[in-house]
């Protein structure tokens, strides 16, 4: 296999949240595709220098604020990339196709309807994913746990998960369709969390703890909504690939006080082990809204916990 290629690759949304989105030429690599805007990094270039050149050559926009999405490693038959996908969260000028490439304006939830290179599957699962996902923990006593979930979706946590492993399978059910009836008032998302018993069609989707990973050969029939994994170990992040989940938590980052036997990754490890991971990975562990911006340096999507909002 030859050198790994560099691209710098934008996901430019405009004020109303729709994404620009390209059609690359049928003769280059990939051709015919759709391509989120972008270019080869050139020699001793830095990635935002590369970006804001590729949308200014390809577009005629000028980049005024970025952030990290996602590093995509990639390997195509015939080439290897290393996708490094930034959000461009603001800029000047009026996209247009200066190569005579069509471009088109779109919502995120209809980007699905759009045939991308391969690479990019998970660049479209981390634009509709959130930055920040809450994992339903303990109460005093049921009335205390509705009023708990009522108050995190009060204050603007719209992606939940239920993790209730003190609850039977029954239970679990039944208190996942009404907290659904609940989260939907609030337009939020609501995931299943747990053993296999948790995976509930209905749901928005499931996420498997790292004991069903362990197990699991494929993707669950039935299961049509998002699919996330637990993960502690770089052996667990390479099994959730091949399966093609499509996000995962990596943890402990810190240490916490729910599990305080084991032992953290610290910052520089979780950075390490995600770096070209084309998955969105979550940090969780001893993590808030305060560490988010630290945890998208390190190559995450975003933060998951318990303590920081419950
Ligand atoms: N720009 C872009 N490239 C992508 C995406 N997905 C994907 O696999 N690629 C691959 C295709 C290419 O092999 C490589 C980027 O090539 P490019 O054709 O955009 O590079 P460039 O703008 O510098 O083009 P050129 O000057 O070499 O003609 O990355 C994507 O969403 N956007
Ligand atoms: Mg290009």
């Amino acid at each position: 296999m030859g050198s790994v290629v560099r691209v710098a690759v934008g996901v430019i949304q405009d004020p109303q949240g729709r994404i620009l989105i390209a059609r690359r030429p049928e003769h280059v690599h990939q051709g015919g595709l759709w391509e989120f805007p972008g270019g080869k990094v050139d020699e001793g270039e830095t990635l935002a220098d590369a970006l804001a050149r590729e949308l200014a050559e390809e577009l005629s926009i000028q980049v005024r604020a970025t952030e990290p999405l996602i590093d995509i490693r990639h390997d195509y038959p015939d080439k290897s990339v290393l996708l490094q996908v930034c959000r461009v969260t603001d800029f000047s000028g009026e996209a247009r196709g200066n190569e005579g490439q069509p471009v088109r304006w779109v919502e995120p939830a209809a980007l699905p309807d759009y045939r991308f290179p391969e690479a990019n599957r998970p660049i479209l699962h981390a634009i509709r994913l959130p930055q920040q996902i809450l994992i339903t923990g303990s109460a005093d006593s049921e009335a205390d746990w509705w009023q708990r979930l009522e108050r995190a979706l009060t204050n603007g946590h719209f992606w939940i998960h239920l993790r209730a492993p003190e609850l039977s399978a029954d239970a679990y059910r039944t208190r996942a369709l009404q907290a659904q009836a609940l989260c939907a008032r609030f337009g939020a998302t609501l995931i299943a969390h747990g053993p296999e018993d948790r995976c509930l069609s209905g749901l928005a989707g499931w996420h498997m703890n790292a004991e069903a990973l362990r197990h699991c050969e494929r993707r669950p029939l039935g299961l049509s909504g998002w699919w996330g994994a637990s993960c502690h170990s770089k052996h667990e992040l390479a099994q959730a690939i091949r399966l093609g989940v499509d996000y995962v938590f990596l943890s402990p980052v810190q240490a916490t006080r729910s599990h305080p036997d084991s032992v953290p990754l610290g910052w520089e490890r979780f950075a390490d082990w995600v770096a070209g991971v084309p998955l969105p990975v979550y940090a969780l562990g001893g993590v808030g809204p305060e560490t988010l911006p630290q945890a998208k340096v390190a190559g995450a999507q975003g933060i998951a916990g318990i303590r920081y909002a419950w």
